[in-house]
């Protein structure tokens, strides 16, 4: 027969395995116990169209794209979820199907989730986006599906900076040309219109949290900086905002773009910005491929208007790495840019760098962990910002209500209604647009009364999507 000490570790045994998403009876001894045990004992994910079916964080299957780094895998296996892992993006017949049952997706820039993807993910919670750009997701489409969306908004900021940094001294050298000769046993020893970058303007679109940063690199080379942008944004060191595009673009020997791919941003820089460029100007991209008009760009390189270019980003950028990737199928403009003088092409590289890919990983990945254990939306681009202190574990009887629903009149008053049977511990809601999450801690609930509580809430005429946390 058993003795209660021998009962109290059987007991505690169990709940350490239901944890870890094992089997009771099987003990855990990762080393992610502690980080562990702030979450919560079980998470039931119920969306539009599931039961109510708890089930561990070992349940919690996450689909990883685009050699998101290994500091992200880490943080997913340290959890316990189920993680797959592929290093290129998914052709869309194949994202289709990989997403169906997926909780969690992790991608890059190249991988596009648009309605026809999403509305596949049945079970889907939540998008990482492990980058800066989020134009590759249909944002408003996954918040009315209740999926949250979340992104690193500055990790590769400072590797941007770097690289356009990099591109303005490469063009003013024309050192790219100078490499490909020589690596072609040419000997070409010119100074002919190769300037120093001091006491030059460089004219930044986009003063954000790149072109900010960029601003003050380029004043350590003594250039003089002035940007545009659609809001009034403090300069730093002496930097000058200028009220028009024009102005800028005027009075700008580099023009270099760090704006968003908005509907507003198509083709921001066309033939006639170039034609109001200074001659000999020179044009840099590293934000988004469809905010340079390309053809209209090579035709002012040949017009000898633009005396350089670095680009590193493309209207269509192939899905993998290798050669003939970057092709004429994809750019019909490819073979006469790739003849031009003094235009350096890189493939989409300015945040790929060790440092922002590991910080990257870590970021969106404990974003992620939190929405999906906590329900904490705080860093989400799409959705409303919520957060309650974390769940106690300790508290018997304790569940944590996650709860997406449209925003409209009366939605509180029926769902508080709903929970009015047990102790509200706490309660914040929060609203998007069309969109609303509310999160509220009730107490004193029984094992029997959690069924009860997500059929009310499903059958709520504002419901967009439901999870359970005990
Ligand atoms: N090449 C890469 O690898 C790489 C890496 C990181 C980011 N990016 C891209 O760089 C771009 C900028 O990133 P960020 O982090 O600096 O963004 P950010 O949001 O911090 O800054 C963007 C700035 O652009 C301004 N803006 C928006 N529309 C504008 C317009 N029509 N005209 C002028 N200004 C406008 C905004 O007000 C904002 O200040 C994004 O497209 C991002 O996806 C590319
Ligand atoms: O949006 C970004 O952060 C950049 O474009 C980098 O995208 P990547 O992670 O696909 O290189």
């Amino acid at each position: 027969m058993a003795t209660p000490q021998q009962i109290n570790n059987l007991q505690n045994s169990f709940q350490r395995a239901v944890n870890m998403g094992g089997s009771p009876g099987e003990v855990s001894t990762s080393p992610t116990q502690s980080f562990m045990s702030s979450i919560p004992r079980r998470v039931s994910l119920s969306k539009q169209t599931k039961a109510l079916k708890p089930f561990s964080t070992g349940d919690i299957k996450i689909l990883l794209l685009e050699n998101v780094n290994q500091t992200a895998v880490e943080i997913f296996n340290g959890q316990g979820y189920q993680v797959e892992y592929h290093k290129a993006s998914l052709p869309e017949e194949e994202l289709i199907e990989k997403i169906k049952d997926v909780h969690a997706i992790g991608i890059r820039s190249k991988t596009r989730l648009s309605e026809k993807i999403l509305k596949h993910a049945k079970n889907l919670v939540v998008v990482g986006c492990f980058c800066i750009g989020t134009n590759q997701v249909d944002l408003d489409y996954a918040a009315k599906m209740g999926v949250a969306v979340f992104n690193s908004p500055f990790s590769n900021s400072r590797s941007v900076a770097e690289l356009v940094i990099a591109e303005i001294i490469t063009l003013a050298r024309q050192l790219g040309d100078r490499s490909i000769e020589m690596h072609t046993g040419t000997w070409n020893k010119v100074s002919k219109k190769c300037w120093e970058v001091r006491g030059k303007t460089l004219g930044i679109i986009g003063y954000g949290h790149i072109g900010s940063q960029l601003s003050v690199l380029a004043e350590a080379f003594g250039m003089h900086v002035l940007y545009y942008d659609v809001i009034t944004i403090m300069a730093l060191g002496t930097a000058k905002q200028v009220s028009t595009l024009d102005e800028l673009l005027n009075k700008s020997d580099f023009v270099t773009c760090h704006v968003p791919a908005t509907a507003e941003t198509k083709n921001l820089l066309s033939a006639p910005q170039f034609a109001a460029m200074k001659d000999g100007s020179y044009v840099i991209n590293a934000s988004r491929g469809t905010v340079i008009d390309i053809p209209a760009l090579v035709q002012a390189i040949k017009a000898g208007k633009i005396a350089g270019t670095a680009l590193d980003v493309y209207p269509n950028e192939p899905a993998k790495n290798g050669a003939g990737a970057f092709s004429d199928e994809l750019n019909s403009w490819n073979s006469e840019l790739v003849s031009l003088p003094n235009v350096i092409l890189t493939p989409h590289i300015g945040g790929s760098t060790e440092e922002a890919q590991s910080a990257i990983g870590i970021e969106v990945a404990t974003g992620l962990t939190k929405y999906i254990n906590e329900g904490c939306s705080v860093g989400s681009v799409n959705f409303p910002e919520v957060a309650l202190r974390g769940l106690d574990l300790d508290q018997e009887n304790v569940v944590r209500v996650l709860y997406t629903h449209h925003n409209v009149p009366g939605v509180l008053k029926t769902v508080n209604n709903i929970l009015s049977n047990h102790n509200i511990e706490k309660q914040f809601s929060d609203s998007q647009g069309d969109i609303a999450y509310l999160m509220a801690d009730i107490s004193s609930v029984n094992q029997s009364d959690i069924k009860d509580i997500y059929d009310q809430l499903n059958a709520t005429e504002y419901k967009i999507s439901i999870r359970l946390l005990y």
